[in-house]
């Protein structure tokens, strides 16, 4: 089964092959927007080529909610979630599905997260996507209050799992801790250590999501 990984930057890329060299891997760009745009032309064209996809990933360095994801620790998501897609009201952040539109949640399989978790010793739960990375105490006190459980704060995850899950795909997201959530400090990140992490984390992984069968 072929496997498409999508990271936001070249960087990122670079540590997902370095530690498994089997997936395709793809450098789509910030934010979500960007990372569906690129996941549905690679998807696309794998189909139209003859040589589909079976699973997609979400790779990369995101922000910890502290304490459960710590700088330097990786992740493995059992929901990947669209955070701040919906409307502001008097009464506090409505979702888009509150509304009657789209989705803000997509579920990796289950026995795939446990598999991953297993494999790594990565944490579980779910992985945030924002469009605008959290910078406040407040902010990061509300998402986690919104998404109990909530390991990762990223940017990506959400427009990967839309692009799979429009061609009847499912999606994971893989994150290694680069800096905490919350008030912004540069001198906090340690962009470094959760290259090396995902890295690490994708040795380890890579047999796991060569294997995985989605008619299992
Ligand atoms: O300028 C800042 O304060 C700042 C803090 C953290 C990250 C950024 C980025 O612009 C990186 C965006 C890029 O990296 C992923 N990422 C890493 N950490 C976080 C985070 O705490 N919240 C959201 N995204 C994060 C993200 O997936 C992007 O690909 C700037």
């Amino acid at each position: 089964m072929r496997i498409l990984v999508v990271t936001a930057v070249p960087a990122e890329a670079e540590a997902v092959t370095a530690g498994a060299p089997g997936p395709d891997v793809i450098a789509a760009g910030v934010g979500p927007a960007a990372a569906a745009a690129a996941t549905a032309r690679e998807l696309t064209a794998a189909a139209l080529g003859g040589r589909p996809y079976g699973l997609v990933v979400s790779a990369g360095i995101g922000g910890g909610f502290a304490p459960a994801a710590p700088v330097g620790s990786l992740a493995v998501s059992d929901a990947i979630v669209a955070a701040d897609l919906g409307a502001e009201t008097p009464e506090g952040f409505v979702p888009v599905t509150d509304l009657g539109f789209g989705l803000v949640r997509h579920e990796p399989p289950a026995s795939l997260v446990r598999a991953l978790a297993a494999a790594t010793g990565a944490r579980t739960g779910p992985v945030l996507t924002v469009s605008t990375v959290t910078g406040s105490a407040a902010r990061a006190q509300e998402l986690a209050a919104r998404h109990p459980g909530a390991l990762i704060e990223a940017m990506e995850g959400f427009g990967v799992a839309e692009a799979a899950a429009a061609q009847g795909l499912a999606a994971v997201e893989i994150r290694a801790v680069s800096n905490p959530v919350g008030p912004r400090d540069r001198s906090a990140w340690r962009i470094g250590d959760a290259l090396k992490a995902l890295t690490d984390g994708f040795g380890k992984a890579a047999p796991v999501l060569e294997s995985w069968n989605p008619y299992d």
